[in-house]
């Protein structure tokens, strides 16, 4: 379980977060939405205890995440940051080994354990295909399925992750919702950032909404995502969004075109 407490965060004179409470419990989908700039990314940076927050705290399993070593941490929390390059051509199972070293020396050699670990979790993201791949070389949606992978294989039961949908085509991003939903299923506490209320509506339980430095809302997402809040959030015009009763699915019409005016 984590849990921020009051977090306030300031990048020199500018207040990012002003108050911020959130919890995350084992076996949660929580979508964290935002408008560019809300804070976001620097919320999850604060979970990981990888900046301190100047109020407020941040508690791993009921204790101050700066009280953990940043192994320890990671053996709780597994981070999939935006947009990650490898710095060598490693393979994609090198990739995913690395997951390993937090549970180990970092100057042992990976024995036959780990290597068993992360032919499980390679098969279970479906991509053992790609195993001795080049990473550099794999699609960005299989990239991020390997960075997820060496998520699971660092056996931390809380995911933490920035945009995963970024970059995937449609069918890569519903796989991965998929996929999210039945570790959510399997027990995994997930956090996850996004910008399409798509994402929201299809994979998650819960939503929550960064504006001004705060939560203005946290709860079930067919009570938070309405019409009219994801209108006020990207300032789109209200009159412009639909929501399926049943699915809860928010589209968009298309702009009336001058012409369309004329006719009538
Ligand atoms: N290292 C930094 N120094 C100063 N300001 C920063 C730094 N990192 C981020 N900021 C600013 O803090 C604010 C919040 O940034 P953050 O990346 O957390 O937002 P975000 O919600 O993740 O945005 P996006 O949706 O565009 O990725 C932005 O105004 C950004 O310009």
């Amino acid at each position: 379980m984590l849990q921020a407490r009051q977090l306030h965060f300031h990048y020199g004179r500018k207040i990012i977060l002003a108050g911020v409470d959130l919890d995350l419990a084992p076996g949660e989908l929580v979508c964290l939405l935002g408008s560019n700039g809300a804070g976001k990314s620097t919320l999850l940076r604060l979970l990981l205890g990888l900046i301190k927050p100047s109020v407020g705290e941040v508690l791993l399993a009921g204790r101050p995440i700066g009280a953990f070593t940043r192994r320890a941490v990671a053996t709780q929390i597994a981070y999939v940051p935006q947009g990650h390059a490898a710095p060598f051509p490693y393979t994609v199972r090198e990739v995913v080994l690395l997951g390993r070293l937090p549970s180990g020396s970092l100057f042992r050699a990976p024995g036959a354990e780990d290597h068993a670990h992360v032919t499980e979790v390679l098969a279970r993201m479906g991509i053992s295909r790609l195993a001795d791949r080049p990473y550099t070389e794999v699609s960005g949606g299989e990239r991020q399925l390997a960075l997820i992978a060496r998520a699971l294989a660092q056996g931390a039961r809380l995911l933490i992750m920035d945009e995963p949908g970024n970059g995937l085509d449609f069918g890569h991003q519903l796989r991965l919702l998929d996929c999210l939903l039945e570790l959510s299923e399997a027990g995994f506490g997930i956090l996850m950032t996004t910008h399409n209320p798509a994402h929201v509506v299809m994979g998650s339980n819960r939503v929550v909404v960064l504006e001004n430095g705060a939560i203005t809302a946290d709860g079930a997402a067919a009570q938070v995502l309405t019409p009219a809040a994801v209108a006020a959030l990207y300032r789109i015009d209200p009159e412009r969004l639909t929501q399926d009763p049943l699915s809860g699915t928010i589209s968009v019409r298309a702009k009336p075109r001058m012409n369309d005016a004329h006719a009538h």
